[in-house]
């Protein structure tokens, strides 16, 4: 096993809504994340994805709350720093997050040159401007940006090159963790997949040491990412490797949410486009039992009142349900 630069154990965070109402959104998530290795986490809108990108780097702001757990990076505990101390010694360097749509973000009166310097500069008041041409350059070859991108506004960029842009400006620090929310949803498959593979790129040039890629699409992960979790409900119901979950996915939820979507790649996998019917549960009175059970077309009455816990195979794979795969074909078979 290669050196662990996130762990996360036990995570819950929530939302305090101007009534007063929680909304947990975050509920007891885990994982390891190692050295030169990629997560995707993926799942349908509101079940808490975004939460969770913000929830781990530590920098907690009302609405949102800080509940419990643990958030490890490269062996510094950051779940209880306050958000000054994150602010200085954690973001950008420990952890880089591109929130969505960060690309339409960029203040259009300011030069690209700029947002790297004011990046450095939070860091490194001192680092004369040559040496952060040196660097901004060197991120720049990686993603295939031409250098007069630098003195360039973001209004004079393609999509694809503002996307690349944002990466760069978030990478330029060489944090030990990146996390991308929906990297690239603006952009079409093709450009999708290169921009994630450029972000693969840098890790391997050791210009991030690791990577979460969140996303609506699972398949988009495939040959992308190492590992991928699929979240529901503001829970991890499920984590394997990319191939498993593509093509082998155990959790009646990940089974619908690959059935739900078009692959872009033909070949990849058989699809039927089959929407899984109905709606998540509300957050903020998250059902006793399993939170799925209710649009589950394997749900037993066990499922609506106990609660379920993650189930650990011995290849290393978790999907939390109270079935295991025969009994799911069981159920599959007779009803
Ligand atoms: N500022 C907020 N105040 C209260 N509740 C919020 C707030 N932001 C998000 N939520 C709620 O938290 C839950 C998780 O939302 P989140 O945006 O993390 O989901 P998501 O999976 O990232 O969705 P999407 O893919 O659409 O971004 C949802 O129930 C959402 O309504």
């Amino acid at each position: 096993m290669g050196k662990i630069m996130l762990e996360v154990n036990n995570l819950k965070t929530k939302y305090v809504t101007r009534f007063n109402e929680s909304v947990y959104a975050v509920d007891g998530v885990s994982l390891k994340l190692e050295e030169g290795k990629s997560i995707g986490i993926a799942g349908e809108s509101g079940c808490g994805k975004s939460t969770l990108a913000l929830s781990l780097m530590g920098y907690y702001f009302a609405p949102l709350h800080y509940m419990e757990g643990s958030i490890i990076v490269d062996g510094k505990n950051i779940s209880e720093m306050t958000p000054d101390q994150v602010r200085k010694t954690v973001l950008g360097t420990e952890i880089s997050y591109i929130p969505q749509a960060a690309m339409n973000a960029l203040n259009p009166t300011q030069k690209i040159i700029n947002f790297i310097e004011d990046v450095i500069h939070a860091h490194d008041p001192k680092m004369p401007k040559n040496m952060i041409y040196d660097l901004a350059r060197e991120r720049f070859e990686v993603l295939n940006l031409p250098k007069e991108v630098l003195q360039k506004h973001a209004v004079e960029l393609s999509g694809g090159m503002k996307q690349r842009t944002v990466i760069a400006i978030s990478t330029i620090l060489s944090p030990k963790v990146l996390i991308a929310d929906e990297p690239s949803s603006a952009l079409d498959v093709t450009s999708q997949k290169m921009v994630i593979k450029m972000m693969r790129d840098l890790m391997v040039k050791g210009f991030i040491k690791s990577m979460i890629f969140i996303t609506h699409e699972l398949p988009l992960l495939y040959n992308v990412t190492d590992d991928i979790m699929v979240m529901y409900a503001g829970q991890i119901v499920e984590k394997g490797t990319a191939k498993e979950m593509v093509f082998d996915p155990l959790h009646p939820y990940s089974k619908g949410l690959m059935g739900s979507i078009i692959v872009p790649e033909a070949g990849t996998r058989d699809v039927k486009l089959t929407a899984i019917p109905g709606t998540p549960p509300n957050l903020k009175k998250p059902p006793a039992g399993c939170r799925f059970a209710e649009r589950c077309k394997y749900a037993q009455p066990a499922c609506k009142v106990q609660s379920i816990e993650e189930m650990h195979m011995d290849d290393g794979r978790m999907y939390r349900c109270i079935l295991n795969q025969n009994q799911l074909k069981e159920v599959e078979n007779h009803g």
